[in-house]
């Protein structure tokens, strides 16, 4: 009797192994024809396999090669290609306004992983409505006018990484990813918080901040998180050994950190010890910010976006930097002219001049533009998703044509600045770094308000870079103080190969290996 009930029970088992593996096969084939040949999709151009599965994108996204996997499907099928199920990517002017400026479509789910605190910030509130309840909240404190307020602590802290510089110069190379950090760290903490952080101190004495050592260990804390189950997560979070624990509580430390802040603002607001200023910090500004009359912006709210702001301002700055000086170290030409510009406009080397004197320099700023186009810290695709409608009137379920190819609702497009900066009929010799191409006579007024389209490194449309005044404001700064004060050159081991850009949305900064040695 016992063998006869094994006997069924295997045979049953057996069976419905075949029919769980049939009704899995025939749905992964209907899938795959769907949408090889009969999706909305299929008709735009793209690799055959793209139709069936994200997966061979993802892994070139492991290897931190997406855009440059994007850039080389661009030149073989045109400005539109298919590269997933569901996933277009384009690279043209008015196809990019209409997405991200006047139908404004709302995010992809990509950047839940950017969370903070497992809570939302700006950058990944993906809805248009909720996102700018939340931008009007800081937005004020990145305008030109108010960041320019904070010039006192942003020299300071400049040139105090001056006074160190100077102190090595010649001497030992810098790891200036590493230092570029730490400054805008000091940066974006003094002008959120009106906190002195002394990131900068404390690196020229050998000593590394917690607060930027969690900053720098966030992004590789969630690709792990992202890509590990939660049980394995908590697992490997346990493992004996200090560094590896830190960079696990990176979210907690900054977290703790921005409470503090909160607490301490709050009380002092609270005891009438912050009087009226003009000169307030973005926490400040946050405290009083109310969703509604009724409803004002919640604590974790607060916490997530200031965590939210010291992330994305901190590894894009100074990877900006570090590539901006790696190019210096290699162009004589480019770092004379900016020095002549510099000795006449600043006499005093330690004395950096205001920011409406550095703004008026047009080499300095013809540099910049070009170093944001050649080497831009976020040449990604930026995901957006088809809304049920973009007519007027609302009807659902329309198709949006995109450059004559109608993509139903739930599609994500997006394009990347690191192909719309490397369109060879917008910047002629595009790999080539030439300043002067943003300068006339060089360029027509035609062509300079052409390139000025085209270009995207901050991101395009209602969910432009927040902190750009900020980034522009220090990087005009750093490159002033420094170039005014010493040449830049690289040591042997900075090469094309450990400068090579590689990216995972932001350019990966785990690969810079960039080093430079300031000599007077
Ligand atoms: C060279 C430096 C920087 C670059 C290249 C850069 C680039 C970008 C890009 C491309 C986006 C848009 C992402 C998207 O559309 O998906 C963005 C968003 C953002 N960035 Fe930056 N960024 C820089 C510096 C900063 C700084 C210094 C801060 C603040 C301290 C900052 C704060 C933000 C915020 C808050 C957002 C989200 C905006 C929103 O959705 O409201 N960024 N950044």
């Amino acid at each position: 009797m016992s063998s006869t009930i094994s006997f069924s029970f295997s045979w049953f088992s057996h069976n419905l192994f075949l029919v769980v593996a049939s009704i899995v096969f025939t749905y992964i084939l209907i899938r795959a024809i769907y949408n090889l040949f009969l999706s909305p999709l299929s008709a735009i151009p793209g690799p055959w396999y793209a139709a069936f599965s994200d997966l061979w994108m993802t892994i070139h996204a492991l290897r931190l090669r997406r855009c440059g996997v994007v850039q080389e499907l661009f030149d073989s099928y045109g400005p539109v290609v298919r590269i997933g199920p569901n996933k277009v990517v384009f690279k043209d002017l008015s196809t990019m306004r209409s997405v991200y400026t006047v139908h404004k479509f709302d995010k992809s789910s990509y950047y839940k992983g950017l969370l903070t605190n497992d809570n939302d910030h700006a950058m990944t509130t993906l809805e248009h409505a909720g996102h700018s309840i939340r931008r009007k909240g800081y937005a004020p404190h990145y305008t030109p006018t108010n960041v320019s307020r904070f010039q006192p602590e942003m020299h300071e802290v400049t040139l105090e990484l001056v006074n160190t510089l100077d102190s090595v110069s010649g001497k030992n190379p810098l790891e200036c990813l590493a230092v570029f950090r730490h400054l805008m760290v000091d940066v974006v903490v003094s002008s959120s918080y009106g906190y002195r952080l002394g990131a900068v101190s404390k690196w020229a004495a050998d000593v590394e901040d917690p607060l930027s050592m969690a900053i720098n260990d966030f992004p590789k804390r969630g690709i792990l998180r992202s890509t590990i189950p939660g049980w394995a997560w908590n697992i490997v979070c346990r493992f004996p050994n200090n560094r590896w624990k830190q960079m696990c509580d990176s979210d907690k430390i900054m977290a703790e950190f921005v409470s503090a802040r909160v607490y301490e603002m709050r009380a002092q607001m609270n005891a009438g010890k912050i009087g009226e200023s003009e000169k307030i910090p973005m926490l400040q500004r946050l405290l009083q910010h109310r969703y509604s009359s009724t409803v004002p912006m919640p604590d974790h709210d607060i916490i997530s976006e200031c965590m939210g702001h010291m992330i994305a301002g901190s590894d894009t700055t100074s990877t900006s930097l570090s590539y901006f000086f790696w190019e210096l170290s290699r162009r004589a030409d480019i770092l004379k002219k900016l020095q002549s510009e510099l000795d006449e406009a600043m006499p005093n080397t330690r004395v950096i001049p205001d920011i409406s004197v550095l703004q008026e320099l047009p080499y300095l700023g013809a540099f910049i533009k070009e170093g944001l186009r050649v080497y831009s810290a976020v040449p990604s695709s930026l995901e957006r998703v088809v809304p049920p409608s973009t007519s007027k009137n609302g009807a659902s379920d329309e198709i949006f044509d995109l450059m004559g190819y109608g993509l139903p609702p739930g599609t994500i497009v997006s394009t990347q600045a690191w192909s719309m900066h490397r369109d060879p009929s917008i910047f002629p010799s595009p790999a080539t770094f030439l300043p002067e191409r943003w300068l006339e006579p060089f360029s027509s007024p035609e062509t300079l308000s052409r390139m000025a389209q085209h270009m995207i490194p901050f991101g395009v449309g209602t969910r432009i870079c927040g902190g750009q005044g900020l980034a522009q404001m220090m990087m005009k700064i750093v490159i002033a103080a420094v170039v005014r004060n010493f040449d830049i050159v690289a040591p042997p081991e900075t090469n094309e190969r450990s400068m090579e850009i590689k990216d995972s949305f932001v350019s990966a900064v785990t690969v810079l290996h960039g080093r430079i040695v300031p000599s007077p």
